[in-house]
């Protein structure tokens, strides 16, 4: 089938997916999509089901309920399952080769199985293993490894790449080089689905993300909706000297919302142009703040306010 022949608007579209282990909701209902070109972020706590969600949209796992649509194909259909897996790439959590096996022989051998594969030297340099080629895997650092697993997820040219906990285990630096590397891959044209449950890796690389928890999906949108600042509201708090103008001076300025004592700072929220309105209006009193401090809600915050229960550890 030509690849325009089932073109969709979406890369992936998942509708109300369901997917049970016996008796186990791995996957209540789950729904989200993803659109070309773009990273987009699953993140969530252990065992929310966002292995299980990717599994099944890869074809790699029988789903119970709900559609899933792969760049127009049904990957739970065994009659497309094969075009899914011709035009996408998953690099699976923990990929274990054969510990002998040398870098350019295992994008070798994977690169075999496909009709049309990419050229593993091209994904050797752009993985940075190009001094790494004649390694065996056992040899391998854990950022060395986890970068070879990225590269046979990408030799089969996918159009879309599925990346499960991908910088799980590396140090701060080998974390960083995967994040620009992620970054050359979407600018290649790749649509990028990324399952996390790092805050600072979904706020830096995703365009959108949903949050899933307990098998559904809890929050959707862009980090920086999420997070709440893509919108007019600004909040920030500052200590002033003694006497301090009335709080009733503050929050009459059209630019404040709220104007609050916390401690011994006041909190000030309201729209954009909040913090330089309120500092010229001070300095008009002829006041001037010992300190200010802006405020801005990680992605963090937000997943802890939308995942933690009472019975459940929230990964960080
Ligand atoms: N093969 C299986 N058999 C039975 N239960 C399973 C199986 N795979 C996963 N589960 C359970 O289904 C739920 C969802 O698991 P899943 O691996 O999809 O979650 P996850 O969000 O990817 O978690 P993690 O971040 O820990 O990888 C968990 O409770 C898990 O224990």
């Amino acid at each position: 089938m030509p690849r325009s022949a089932a073109a969709d608007t979406h890369a992936v579209r998942v509708t109300h997916l369901r997917k049970t282990y016996g008796t186990k909701v791995a996957v209540d209902d789950v729904s989200f999509d993803v659109a070309h070109g773009e990273i987009f972020g699953i993140l969530g706590p252990n065992g929310a089901g966002k292995t299980t969600t990717v599994e099944c949209l890869a074809g790699l796992r029988a789903a119970d309920g709900g559609t899933i649509r792969v760049l127009g194909h049904d990957p739970q259909d065994p009659n497309e399952a094969v075009l899914v897996r011709e035009r996408l790439g998953i690099q699976l959590q923990e990929s274990q080769l054969p510990v002998k096996l040398r870098v350019h022989e295992a994008l070798t051998l994977y690169a075999s199985f496909y009709a049309d594969p990419d050229d593993p030297e091209r994904l050797l340099r752009l993985l940075g293993l190009e001094d790494r080629r004649d390694t065996a895997f056992e040899d391998l650092s854990g950022g060395q490894k986890q970068r070879l697993s990225i590269a046979l997820a990408l030799v089969g040219k996918p159009e879309v790449a599925v990346l499960d906990e991908l910088t799980t285990g590396l140090d701060p630096q080998a974390r960083r080089e995967t994040w620009d590397m992620i970054e050359k891959v979407r600018d290649d044209g790749v649509t990028i689905i990324l399952v996390t449950h790092f805050m600072d890796e979904a706020e830096r690389l995703c365009d959108r993300l949903v949050v899933i928890d307990q098998g559904r999906v809890v929050a959707e949108g862009t980090p920086a909706e999420l997070t709440g600042v893509s919108g007019d509201r600004r909040s920030f708090r500052m200590r002033l000297p003694e006497p301090a103008p009335d709080l009733a001076t503050l929050a009459a300025l059209p630019a404040v919302t709220s104007a609050t004592q916390v401690g011994d700072e006041i909190e000030v929220t309201g729209s954009r142009t909040v913090l330089p309105d309120v500092i010229i209006a001070l300095h008009a009193l002829g006041v001037v703040p010992d300190e200010v401090r802006t405020r801005t809600r990680s992605l963090e915050d937000t997943f802890v306010a939308l995942v933690t229960h009472e019975d459940q550890e929230v990964a960080r």
